[in-house]
């Protein structure tokens, strides 16, 4: 069900002036009143994160249902002309691993998405930041639903969905380090419409794929090599970007080419993951290897990642475990 109520309210952080509350399903129990009153009562100390689109706030209402709140910042006229249409399709989209959105508020100063809240962070937050180390375990299962998620996008949901922008800080996590794939189809908000082509180039320096840098075209197959350089963060534990490989001249790709060349390539595994099995180990890095191929065509699609994830990395031989201190 589709509710617009036009409301006047200043709150906070932001003040709407006219503000049309769109909530895209019937299942939120709040009526846009509820929600107008919690934003009123949101500031600075309820911030749980900011990115190049905008803030994020954590909205908890009086049920105790938590979401979270994304406000807007990067406006240009792209973004307004396609916000709408756009901000419905992604609305209408749900995955279980797909960080849901539940519903925007659009006024001429502000732009509100409201998500499921999902308390685990962000995988980039759980790799980087946090002491607590991600053993194999849980490093696959992250990795067997962020790929479930892009497939989703790809095949099977309506329209198709390029991501444009995946990396670990879209990648949030759920109380049980269930992973879901957050941010869709917002890149798309900054493209030319007809041209699939973007003024600037969506996406974040480290996980682009080589024809996208050149072209601005962004393709599955451009989500696929971005999808390729996650794998071999979770694995490493490193950024794409980590000052240990741009000292050599390279990038996360150009070291785990380094280290094929060199028949290495097991090396690239985080000393700190605990767990690690060796059959596993090596059918992740084939597929990842094959991501991150300079040529578009070399690389699987989603599908075809999420085959061989289940048949051959999910699978492990119990008696196989790699000791990352051995050789
Ligand atoms: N639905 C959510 N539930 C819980 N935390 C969230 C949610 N969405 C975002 N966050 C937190 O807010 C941070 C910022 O998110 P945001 O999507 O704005 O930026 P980003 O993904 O880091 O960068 P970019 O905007 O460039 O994609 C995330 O890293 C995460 O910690």
């Amino acid at each position: 069900m589709i509710k617009n109520v036009d409301i006047i309210a200043d709150f906070g952080i932001i003040t709407i002036y006219c503000a049309s509350i769109v909530m895209f399903h019937g299942d939120l129990p709040y009526s846009s009143k509820d929600i107008i009153k919690k934003l009123e009562t949101l500031d600075d100390d309820h911030i749980i994160g900011s990115g190049g689109f905008g803030t994020v706030y954590k909205l908890a209402m009086d049920d105790g249902n938590v979401f979270a709140l994304k406000r807007i910042d990067k406006l240009n006229e792209g973004f307004d002309r396609f916000f709408e249409r756009e901000l419905e399709i992604l609305g209408s989209i749900k995955h279980r691993y797909l960080v849901n959105l539940r519903g925007y508020c659009n006024s001429p100063t502000s732009k509100l998405l409201i998500y499921d809240f999902l308390p685990g962070g962000s995988l980039d937050e759980a790799l980087h930041e946090r002491s607590e180390q991600l053993d194999w375990d849980a490093r696959l299962n992250i990795i067997m639903g962020a790929a479930k998620g892009l497939a989703y996008l790809h095949h099977d949901c309506s329209p198709r969905i390029i991501h444009r922008d995946i990396k670990s800080s879209n990648i949030l996590l759920d109380g049980n380090l269930e992973a879901r794939v957050s941010d869709f189809g917002l890149a798309k908000l900054l493209e030319d419409e007809e041209s699939h082509i973007t003024t600037i180039v969506a996406g974040t320096f480290g996980y682009l794929a080589p024809e996208y840098m050149q072209s601005g075209r962004a393709t599955e197959k451009t989500d696929v090599y971005s999808f390729g350089v996650l794998v071999l963060e979770v694995l490493s534990g490193k950024r794409p970007t980590d000052a240990s490989f741009i000292e050599k001249g390279l990038n996360i790709v150009g070291w785990l080419n380094f280290l094929i060349s060199e028949d290495r390539q097991r090396e690239i595994i985080d000393p700190n993951c605990e767990g690690v099995q060796s059959e596993s180990l090596d059918a992740l890095l084939a597929v990842a290897t094959q991501c991150v191929s300079s040529s578009p065509d070399d690389r699987p699609t989603m599908h075809r990642v999420v085959q061989i994830l289940e048949s051959e990395v999910m699978t492990p031989c119990p008696s196989d475990f790699y000791d990352s201190n051995s050789d």
